[in-house]
């Protein structure tokens, strides 16, 4: 536990132990929720932290009683000792921690901010964060994000990834790999690249967000209708390894730098316009955010909604299906859960009828879905698109939700009518809620 800031966010990025115990619970309740996700078919990812342990200031309990001395550097929980992190020798700088980003052994054999930095070229090392990782997989987690990547050797964490054991036959059949997402913080400028890691696994796009953010905040007289073309040839990965998200835990909080341009949840009405891109869009694989309102919202260190304790709250989720207790549950927007509807449902069509106009875009995707948005500041995006779907009326997902089924379909938002020719009329002002509309073949009324 940290308690100066008090259980800021990022404690749990410093581990003790490989315990499943933390203010989110004991092992049990975590076996528990993974099992009943599995069953309904929502797969798991663990936040993997296998780079380092803790920061070197101090002794400390850990949660359930993990003890340890960063003097001494061990973890008994573990256990680890002094041998099994990298030396100031192996590191090379005055600090022991990275000084010079442009120098990639210190990257990856110092300590970043100071957290002890585990050596997996250590067989003991490699052998404790495989049975841990063997651990999570018995207990039906489908895969790994591998925080903090870039400040490890990628052959050594490759290394550590093709020794795990396959995913449990029971829920994902045999022969099952687990799904891994690395974090490379890469935004150009560092000789470590994100294509260094594209053999191990989906790879963090960090420029997608950014530049959608750009876009959508028109700034750098970017405009929409320049996506047309988004995707590689914006210096991203290519599509197959990009992992893709508009903003994420880290991100979301940064003033300055890059960080502005991030869209979250603090702004509703262009996040959920980006969100809707992203979705509608073929590059990469994309993770929609969900987070927590924390206050001041100056204060970065904040952490979840806690009782007096510090346990994390359960979410509650009121009767129209949003959130409660602070908690934003981005996903549970309407536009946002009805978009990741609509990506399923076109996964495998190409983007076609692409119409760009300054600020103002509709495109389909083959002949199952269509979108368009207008982010112009002022004029009124009005007329007639091809839609690329078959004649009918659809209901519009953006604005609504299609209720009841066969006959008695409804839908509670704009219903749209696309004629004989796949042409439909469209009128989004300017100053809408929110200035766009999706349709698609599954909410065909
Ligand atoms: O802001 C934070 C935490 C940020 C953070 C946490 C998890 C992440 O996955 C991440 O990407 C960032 N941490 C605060 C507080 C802090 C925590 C520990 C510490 O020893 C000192 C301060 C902070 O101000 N951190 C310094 C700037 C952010 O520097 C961190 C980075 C980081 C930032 C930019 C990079 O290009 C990069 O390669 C790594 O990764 C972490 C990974 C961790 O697993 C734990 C960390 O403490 C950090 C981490 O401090
Ligand atoms: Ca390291």
């Amino acid at each position: 536990m940290v308690w100066s800031p008090h259980r800021p966010w990022w404690e749990r990025y410093q581990p003790v132990s490989y315990k499943l115990i933390s203010r989110s619970g004991s092992e049990q309740e975590f076996a528990d929720m993974v099992e009943r996700c599995n069953k309904v078919g929502v797969r798991i990812f663990v936040d993997a932290v296998i780079n380092h342990m803790t920061g070197d200031s101090g002794i400390g309990v850990g949660i359930a009683d993990s003890t340890f001395n960063t003097y001494e550097q061990s973890y008994p929980a573990v256990p680890y000792s002094i041998h099994d992190f990298n030396s100031k020798e192996k590191c090379g700088t005055q600090s022991g921690n990275i000084e010079n980003y442009n120098n990639v052994n210190e990257v990856r054999n110092c300590r970043l901010v100071s957290l002890l930095d585990l050596d997996q070229s250590k067989s003991w090392v490699k052998d404790r964060i495989r049975d841990y990782l063997n651990h999570l997989i018995r207990l039906g987690v489908a895969g790994f994000r591998v925080d903090a990547s870039k400040h490890m050797w990628p052959d050594e964490l490759k290394a550590i990834v093709e020794s795990l054991n396959d995913l449990p036959e029971t829920h994902f059949g045999a022969g099952q790999r687990a799904f891994v997402f690395t974090e490379v913080i890469d935004m150009g400028g560092e000789p470590i690249t994100k294509y260094e890691y594209t053999g191990i696994g989906r790879v963090t796009e960090f420029l997608y967000g950014m530049k959608l953010g750009e876009v959508f905040r028109r700034w750098n007289n970017q405009k929409l209708e320049y996506l047309q073309f988004f995707g590689e040839s914006w210096g991203m990965l290519p599509s197959g390894y990009a992992w893709t998200f508009v903003d994420n835990h880290d991100n979301q909080r940064k003033h300055g730098g890059g960080g502005d341009m991030v869209l979250t949840f603090w702004e509703p009405r262009v996040y959920k316009m980006a969100n809707a891109f992203m979705l509608a869009w073929p590059y990469g694989y994309t993770k929609v955010m969900s987070s927590y309102y924390w206050y001041p919202r100056e204060d970065t260190d904040v952490g979840p909604p806690a009782d007096s304790y510090g346990n994390t709250n359960t979410v509650p989720i009121n009767d129209d299906g949003s959130c409660g207790g602070n908690w934003a549950c981005e996903h549970r927007w309407r536009q946002i859960r009805n978009m990741v509807a609509f990506r399923n449902l076109v996964h495998g069509t190409a983007v076609e009828n692409w119409w760009g106009r300054g600020d103002q875009i509709a495109f389909s995707r083959g002949r199952k879905g269509f979108l368009a948005i207008n982010n112009d500041y002022s004029q009124t995006m009005s007329g007639e698109f091809y839609t690329g779907l078959p004649e009918g009326f659809y209901c519009d997902c953006i604005s609504g939700d299609m209720l009841g089924s066969g006959d008695n379909a409804y839908c509670t938002g704009q219903t749209l009518s696309v004629n004989s020719m796949g042409r439909t009329h469209i009128n989004i002002r300017s100053d809408s809620e929110n200035p766009m509309i999706a349709i698609h073949v599954d909410y065909k009324l």
